[in-house]
């Protein structure tokens, strides 16, 4: 949609600002509980512009946050901190009639158009409500409205009568979209807009949302799993994990030389057009942390295949650093295990050996690497702490020996080319530019 773009900005010289400008924007969910009191750190401080009439994509991976940034911005979540400015307005802290006043600029169309649309209405009513909520000039102007909008989405006047179960998928999402067009917002969160859909209709779909911009001058927000999709549709990508932005900036740059370990990852999943040629796919081990208890350093360290070494480490084998993760992982995910109530009682009235299997654990994951006496110390250690201290204690003690900053200092912002595309990493400082290349790490068996 880029040529788009710069038909939009033509027309309003006059307004560079960005239409949406977010601020260390933090949408915390609390959700009590016995076990855990700690907050879902759903999104955890995120900044970024979107420009008037682009589209600014955002991937990540399941439970990243996407969803709850998106809701947040159209505020149907309110955030925790942080300021949201839209067209120089902060509505981060609105509430009552203003914020129902400021909701026409902005709306929302999801995956399911299914989850918004009350099956008992007819068409009509259903694109109509949002007017009635506002009490948009008369009901007749409201009814003429609504056939215009059946129009402009593709679908016909004698459409209003009907009933959603009588449309198929991608005419329930054109009613949805004609819903969210209706009070003539300026910015529209498109939430995995065409996920649901078959590949020849979310093509349809994708150039409906294409036109819609070009005619009424829209800004978007698209949140998609699907990478092509984004690729196509973006100007920009923002690219999210657990809660935080990684890298952002233009579409064809970040597609084609992504600048974060994170975004690499992501992308090397995207299998090649043609099967027969070798790709250096980058094996992402494990699931995410929890957001409720995100990493201490950056967000991706516990699985990052690029992370920092201590320069002590220096000569240690790619095959045994993969190792001494994968040991991080199965403690961490041990650590999770134990931290349920029962399991602690059973512990502490001496009903279960927190090393029971360590040496197990050990003998299987270093099975194949050689593991120098310097190293096989610290391993020996490790178990002392397993042993007396637990799981959080083993993890301590060899983050302390064998981490970096990656472990312990959210990594700042880095601009990485001259498209003004930034990306959070402590590769990206010049002391530890080396080894950049993504071709050291070991392929996956
Ligand atoms: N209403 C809620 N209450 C508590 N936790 C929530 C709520 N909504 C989302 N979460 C949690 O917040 C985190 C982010 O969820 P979110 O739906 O925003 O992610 P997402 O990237 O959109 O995921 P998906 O791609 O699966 O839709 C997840 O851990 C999720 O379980």
């Amino acid at each position: 949609m880029s040529q788009h773009v710069q038909d939009y900005d033509e027309t309003t010289a006059n307004e560079t600002e960005p239409l949406v400008s977010v601020q260390n924007l933090k949408t915390y969910y609390e959700t009590g509980g016995m076990l855990s009191s700690d907050p879902v750190k759903a999104v955890d401080g995120v900044s970024f512009d979107i420009q008037r009439g682009e589209t600014l994509g955002l991937v990540g991976e399941s439970g990243c946050g996407k969803t709850t940034l998106g809701r947040t911005l159209v505020r149907l979540e309110t955030p925790t901190d942080g300021e949201i400015s839209f067209d120089g307005t902060d509505i981060a802290t609105l509430s009552g009639d203003d914020l129902k006043a400021w909701r026409e600029n902005a709306q929302i169309v999801f995956q399911d158009p299914d989850s918004s649309m009350n099956d008992r209405l007819t068409i009509g009513k259903i694109i109509r409500e949002p007017l009635d909520v506002y009490e948009w000039k008369t009901p007749r102007e409201r009814r003429t409205r609504v056939r215009e909008l059946l129009d402009t989405v593709g679908l016909q006047p004698e459409h209003y009568y009907r009933y959603p179960h009588q449309f198929s998928g991608g005419q329930r999402q054109r009613i949805g979209i004609a819903r969210a067009l209706a009070l003539n917002p300026d910015f529209i969160v498109l939430d995995e807009p065409t996920s649901a859909l078959d590949v020849s209709v979310q093509a349809k779909i994708l150039n409906l949302l294409e036109e819609l911009q070009d005619e009424f001058g829209l800004t978007y927000l698209l949140i998609a799993h699907d990478l092509s999709v984004v690729r196509h549709a973006c100007d920009r990508i923002a690219v999210m994990y657990l809660g935080n932005i990684m890298e952002i900036g233009d579409t064809e740059q970040l597609f084609n030389d992504p600048a974060n370990p994170y975004t690499h990852t992501l992308l090397s999943s995207i299998p090649a057009p043609d099967p027969t040629i070798e790709q250096n796919r980058i094996p992402l081990r494990g699931s995410p942390p929890s957001p409720r208890d995100p990493p201490s350093g950056c967000p991706f360290s516990t699985r990052c295949p690029m992370k920092v070494r201590p320069d002590e480490w220096d000569d240690l084998s790619e095959e045994l650093w993969m190792q001494l993760d994968v040991l991080q992982d199965i403690l961490r995910e041990r650590a999770k295990r134990a931290g349920g109530l029962s399991n602690r009682i059973q512990r502490a009235i001496g009903l279960e050996d927190p090393t029971a299997d360590f040496d197990e654990v050990r003998r299987t994951v270093f099975d194949d690497v050689s593991v120098p006496e310097s190293v096989a110390q610290q391993l020996d250690e490790t178990q002392t702490q397993l042993a007396e201290e637990g799981e959080d204690a083993a993890l301590d003690y060899l983050r302390e020996q064998f981490g970096s900053d990656c472990d312990s200092v959210f990594p700042e912002e880095h601009v990485v080319d001259d498209t003004d595309r930034t990306s959070r990493c402590h590769r990206h400082r010049d002391a530890n530019a080396e080894p950049a290349e993504l071709d050291r790490i070991p392929s996956p068996e």
